[in-house]
């Protein structure tokens, strides 16, 4: 039997869901975004969480025209707009920022990410994760897509860590699919899998749910899933449905298509009690299948912040 590290949340921490409305007019979504991550703090939240590509449209064709240089860090000012319109959102509003993803450009290798920013309520920066599993998917005669026309995959599990409350792992959209990235962020302690993300009209309807509570009984910790809005007229209507799951995998809180922010309060006593009365990390066998923890895991790789 082996052990695991015990998930820890210090003390109970609100946090919210910003299933934004965005459009094509980039310094337009900041300023909106500014503004409903203002309405969640306001509400008493303490981390925020925008969805993915929050800053611009979703899609191959949009991904190079809105991408921004994050490297070397600081980025220069006027070369990243988003990167410091989330730092003052967070530290305006004395949150943690989960601050959805936007496209970046890396200037020296040229390759584009997709890629999400974490700021801490004092505006600093605390992590990135670019994500690490491409979204190239082809259901004949409903829906194609290949990021991986345009953009690079992120190489690590990211495990961010809020001194205030704990680690929550932070990856995105098509990487809930892979639960061995969720897995381990759990066995290192996380206490929540957070997944901005855009499915679509299909994948959304089939499996949107069944994966955020896929991962969340599979990990017995909270799982929050931000999506943008549904806009019908768009080149990739979103799928919307941003929900909090707890380690149950019961559903919290849960929007519809529209703009929305759900929040939920999360605790630690639920997820000990999930795990007191289903105990999973006891009862695991890595002695029949000891190939899934031997893996080297790139968590340990440096970080692109520090
Ligand atoms: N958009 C994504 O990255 C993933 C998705 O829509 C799916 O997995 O389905």
């Amino acid at each position: 039997m082996a052990s695991v590290a015990r998930s820890i949340l210090k003390k109970p921490v609100k946090i919210s869901l910003v299933q934004l409305l965005s459009g094509t007019d980039k310094a337009a979504n900041l300023k909106h975004a500014a503004s409903q991550v203002a309405k969640a703090a306001s509400g008493g939240s303490n981390i925020v969480v925008l969805p993915e590509c929050f800053n611009s449209p979703y899609g191959t064709e949009h991904f190079p025209k809105y991408a921004e240089p994050l490297l070397p860090l600081p980025p220069v000012k006027d070369q990243a707009p988003s990167y410091y319109a989330l730092s003052a959102m967070a530290a305006e509003n004395n949150v943690y920022l989960i601050g959805g993803s936007i496209p970046e450009l890396n200037p020296s290798t040229k390759k584009h990410y997709n890629t999400c920013l974490i700021f801490g309520p004092d505006g600093a920066l605390l992590s990135i994760h670019r994500k690490t599993h491409l979204f190239d998917i082809d259901i004949p005669g409903k829906v194609t897509f290949r990021e991986s026309e345009v953009l690079s995959p992120g190489n690590k599990v990211t495990l961010v860590d809020f001194p205030e409350y704990g680690k929550i792992a932070v990856a995105i959209c098509y990487d809930i699919r892979f639960p061995e990235l969720a897995t381990i962020a759990a066995r290192k302690g996380a206490f929540a899998l957070i997944y901005p993300g855009a499915f679509n009209l299909v994948t959304g309807a089939l499996h949107w749910k069944l994966l955020a509570q896929a991962r969340a009984v599979d990990n017995q910790i909270y799982v929050g899933m931000c999506s943008p809005a549904r806009v019908l007229d768009s080149s990739y209507p979103a799928w919307g449905h941003s929900m909090i799951l707890d380690p149950m995998a019961a559903v919290l809180a849960e929007a519809q298509e529209d703009e929305a922010i759900i929040e939920s309060e999360l605790n630690e006593e639920k997820i000990l009690e999930t795990r007191r009365n289903i105990p999973l990390e006891t009862q695991r066998r890595f002695d029949v299948y000891p190939d899934v923890s031997a893996g080297k895991v790139a968590y340990e790789e440096p970080d692109l912040v520090g």
